[in-house]
C-alpha cells in the first residue's frame, strides 16, 4: 500500500506561554532576576523579557497528508520561522511520502546552510521533523517511541527545575536544578547571594536529593570555577550553562577544574551533531542536554544521542515535554528527564507547553509512563488562537 504523501505544510504563530515556555504573565519565578549574559546591564537584570528573551514566540508547524491526517509540532521561532517554514522548508515537505523523514531533513539542513546550521533555522527544521514525526504515527496508528524502536524503560523519571527544589521533593522528583539569580557583575554580594540559596534549599531537601545551578551563559571561567567549588560543600550535582554557548575553551577548562564528581553539563544551546561533536570531542561536558524542538528535532537527536553514547556521555535533554520523552523512553543512555516547572511559583505540577497542548502528560510523583497515544499523543488546544502570517 502506497504510503500518503504530504499535501500542505501551515506555519502559525501563537502568543503566551506554549513552546516558548519564557513568554510567561508577571511574577513567574522564570523571569524573576535570573542571572543571564545581559546583567552586566543593570537595567536588564531583573527580567529576561526586558532584553526580549520571548520576543520570538511559539511556531507551530502542521503538516497535512493527503488522506487527511494532520500532524503537528511546535518550537520557538514565531513569525521570522513561519517565513522560514513556508517561504523555504515546504516546498521540500509538500509532495513527500510521510516516510520521507531523512530526505526531507537534509535537504532543509543543506538548503538553510547558508544562513543556518543554529538557531532560529534549526528551530524550525526541528518543529518540521517532529511533525512528521507525529503525522508518521497517526498515520501507523503508533506513539512515536515506537517509530523509534521502542522502550528501553516502564517509565521516566524526572528531576524538577524551578524555584523551589523543596517542593519539588515532596512532588516526587529525584532532584532541583535552581536558576542562578546573581551574576559577575553583581559581584562578592551576588556570590553570597547564590550561595545562600543553596544553602538555605540543601537544609529543606534530604541528602539523596540532588541540587544543582542553572547559569543560562550568564558566568565567566572565574566566577564558574568559584561558583563550582564553593557549591560542592552543598553536593552540588552539576553547573549547567556557566559559560556562553561558543566559548568550548572555557568549558573544557572548567570541566578541569571543578571539584571532582560535580558535572559540568551544557548543549540546550547548541545544535545539531556538529555542534555537540564539538562539545563532546573537546571534552566540554559530563552530560549534554539538547533540546529536541531546537537541536535538530528527533532525526537529529537520534544522531547527537549515538555520538554522545559512543563517549560515554548522558544525554538528558532540555525540558521539551513530549517531544523528548518518547525519545528518552528508547534510549539507554538518557537515564532521566527534566521537568520545568511552569506553574508561577514553581509549587505545582502544570504542562509545560499550557496553555497550547491538550492531553500534554506530566510526571506524578516524579515519575511518567509515556502514553501509548499514536504520534505524541497531543492535541491543539482550539482555544488558543493560532495566527498564519504567510502562506506560499
Ligand atoms: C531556568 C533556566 O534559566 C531556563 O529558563 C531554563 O529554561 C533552561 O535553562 C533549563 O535548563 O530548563
Ligand atoms: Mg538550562
Amino acid at each position: 500500500m502506497a504510503m500518503p504523501k504530504v499535501r500542505e505544510v501551515r506555519a502559525y504563530v501563537v502568543r503566551g506561554g506554549g513552546a516558548d515556555y519564557h513568554d510567561q504573565a508577571e511574577q513567574h519565578w522564570i523571569d524573576d532576576h535570573v542571572a543571564t549574559p545581559m546583567a552586566y546591564y543593570p537595567d536588564y537584570r531583573d527580567s529576561r523579557q526586558k532584553f526580549g528573551l520571548n520576543v520570538l514566540g511559539t511556531l507551530v508547524v502542521e503538516v497535512e497528508a493527503d488522506d487527511g491526517t494532520v500532524g503537528f509540532a511546535t518550537t520557538t521561532a514565531g513569525e521570522p520561522g513561519a517565513y522560514i517554514v513556508e517561504k523555504h522548508l515546504a516546498r521540500f515537505v509538500e509532495g513527500a511520502p510521510v516516510t520521507s523523514i531523512e530526505k526531507i531533513w537534509d535537504q532543509m539542513y543543506a538548503s538553510t546552510l547558508y544562513y543556518g546550521r543554529k538557531g532560529i533555522a534549526v528551530n524550525c527544521i526541528s518543529a518540521v521533523d517532529l511533525a512528521m514525526y507525529d503525522l508518521l504515527g497517526k498515520i501507523r496508528q503508533e506513539p512515536v517511541y515506537a517509530l523509534l524502536g521502542g522502550p528501553v524503560r516502564d517509565e521516566l523519571v524526572f528531576y524538577a527545575t524551578g524555584a523551589r527544589p523543596d517542593i519539588a521533593e515532596k512532588l516526587g522528583f529525584v532532584g532541583g536544578k535552581l536558576p542562578l539569580q546573581h551574576g559577575p557583575a553583581e559581584g562578592p554580594e551576588g556570590l553570597r547571594a547564590n550561595l545562600d540559596k543553596l544553602a538555605s534549599m540543601r537544609e529543606r531537601v534530604s541528602e539523596d536529593f540532588f541540587l544543582s545551578w542553572d547559569c543560562w551563559m550568564s558566568l565567566d571561567l572565574d566566577y564558574a570555577t568559584r561558583l563550582a567549588q564553593r557549591s560542592a560543600e552543598f553536593g552540588l550535582r552539576w553547573i549547567e550553562e556557566a559559560l556562553p554557548p561558543d566559548d568550548y575553551w572555557g568549558y573544557a577548562e572548567l570541566r578541569r577544574r571543578v571539584p571532582t564528581g560535580m558535572w559540568v553539563t551544557t548543549g540546550e544551546h547548541e545544535w545539531t551533531r556538529f555542534g555537540f561533536r564539538l562539545l563532546l570531542e573537546m571534552g566540554c561536558a559530563d552530560m549534554i542536554q539538547p533540546d529536541v524542538n531546537w537541536c535538530g528535532g528527533i532525526t537529529e537527536l537520534a544522531r547527537i544521542s549515538a555520538l554522545a553514547d559512543a563517549h560515554g556521555v548522558p544525554v538528558i535533554p532540555h525540558g521539551s515535554s513530549v517531544y523528548s520523552y518518547h525519545f528518552v523512553l528508547t534510549r539507554r543512555n538518557s537515564p532521566f528527564s527534566e521537568f520545568l516547572m511552569m506553574h508561577p511559583q514553581a509549587t505545582e505540577v502544570v504542562p509545560m507547553f499550557h496553555p497550547l497542548l491538550l492531553d500534554e502528560p506530566v510526571p506524578v510523583g516524579g515519575r511518567l509512563r509515556v502514553p501509548e497515544t499514536p504520534g505524541f499523543g497531543v492535541r491543539l488546544n482550539p482555544e488558543c488562537a493560532l495566527h498564519r502570517p504567510y502562506t506560499h
